[in-house]
C-alpha cells in the first residue's frame, strides 16, 4: 500500500508568520503521526522561509515514522542530512528563489554530481530519492547515479487532471514503468490533493509513497487535522 508522508512545511510557514512558536512544528508532526501519517516530510530551503534547519534537528529524535528530508543538495543541506541521518533524502533541483519546487532533475546532465552526493548519503545508510519530471528518458541515469527511488513531480498531473485525467496520468505511468525496469522505487508528490490522489494511486504501478503538504494543511483549516489525514489515507486504500 502507498504510504502517506505528511509535509509540514506550511505548519512552519504559519509559525514563522508571527515570530513565535505557535503552531509548534514538532507537536504538529507528532500529532500527524498519531493521526495515521506514515511519514513526515520537510523541505528546509536555503532562506528557511518555513522549515528551519533547527526544526530538522528537533524532529529527528522524536519521530517514530519515516523521516524524509527534501532539498537542493547544496553543501549546507548535505551536511544537515548527513548529520541528522533521516530515513530518506529526496534531492530537488530548486533554484534558491523559487516560490516552490517546479521541475525535476536533468539526470543525464547532472549524473556525475548526483552519483557523488548519493554515494555519500548511501554510505550513511540513508535511502535516496531523486525528484524527476514524468520523462522516462530521465530514469536510467537516475538508476546509474545510484538512487534507490525517484519521486515523480506531480504538479503537471494535478494541473491537467480536471481537464483530462487519462491524458494527465499517461506520462507518469510510463515513467513509473521505466523506473520499475531500472530497479527504482517510485514516490510521488507536489500538488496532490483529495480530488486527484485516488486516481493517481490507483494507476501508478508500485507507488511506494506520496508526500503531501500544501493541500493537506489547507484542507485541515476546514476539516480538522486528524480528519484530513484520515481522508487522505482513505484515498490510498
Ligand atoms: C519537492 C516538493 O514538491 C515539495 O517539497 C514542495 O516543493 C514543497 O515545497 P514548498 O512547501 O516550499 O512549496
Ligand atoms: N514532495 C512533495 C511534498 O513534499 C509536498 O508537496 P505539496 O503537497 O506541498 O505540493
Amino acid at each position: 500500500m502507498t504510504k502517506l508522508s505528511v509535509n509540514i512545511n506550511k505548519i512552519a510557514t504559519l509559525r514563522n508568520s508571527r515570530g513565535g512558536d505557535i503552531p509548534n512544528v514538532v507537536e504538529a508532526a507528532l500529532n500527524a503521526e498519531r493521526f495515521g501519517a506514515q511519514g513526515i516530510t520537510v523541505h528546509p530551503r536555503p532562506d528557511e522561509r518555513h522549515i528551519r534547519y533547527r526544526d530538522v534537528y528537533d524532529l529527528k529524535p522524536v519521530l517514530t515514522t519515516e523521516f524524509n528530508i527534501e532539498g537542493n543538495p547544496i553543501d549546507r543541506f548535505v551536511d544537515l542530512v548527513l548529520d541528522v541521518r533521516p530515513t530518506q533524502v529526496t534531492l530537488v533541483p530548486d533554484a534558491h528563489n523559487a516560490i516552490t519546487s517546479n521541475a525535476g532533475w536533468d539526470t543525464v546532465t547532472h549524473k556525475a554530481f548526483l552519483k557523488e552526493v548519493i554515494a555519500r548519503f548511501k554510505a550513511s545508510g540513508i535511502r535516496t530519492s531523486i525528484f524527476v519530471d514524468a520523462r522516462p528518458e530521465m530514469i536510467p541515469a537516475a538508476a546509474e547515479a545510484g538512487a534507490d527511488r525517484v519521486e515523480l513531480y506531480t504538479e503537471p498531473y494535478a494541473k491537467n487532471y480536471a481537464a483530462d485525467r487519462e491524458a494527465a496520468i499517461a506520462p507518469f505511468v510510463e515513467t513509473a514503468r521505466e523506473a520499475a525496469r531500472c530497479g527504482l522505487g517510485v514516490n510521488g508528490g507536489h500538488d496532490l490533493n483529495l480530488e486527484n490522489l485516488k486516481y493517481f494511486a490507483e494507476n501508478i504501478p508500485n507507488l511506494l509513497e506520496v508526500s503531501i503538504g500544501h493541500a493537506l494543511v489547507a484542507d485541515a483549516i476546514y476539516l480538522g487535522f486528524e480528519n484530513t489525514i484520515q481522508l487522505y489515507l482513505k484515498q490510498l486504500r
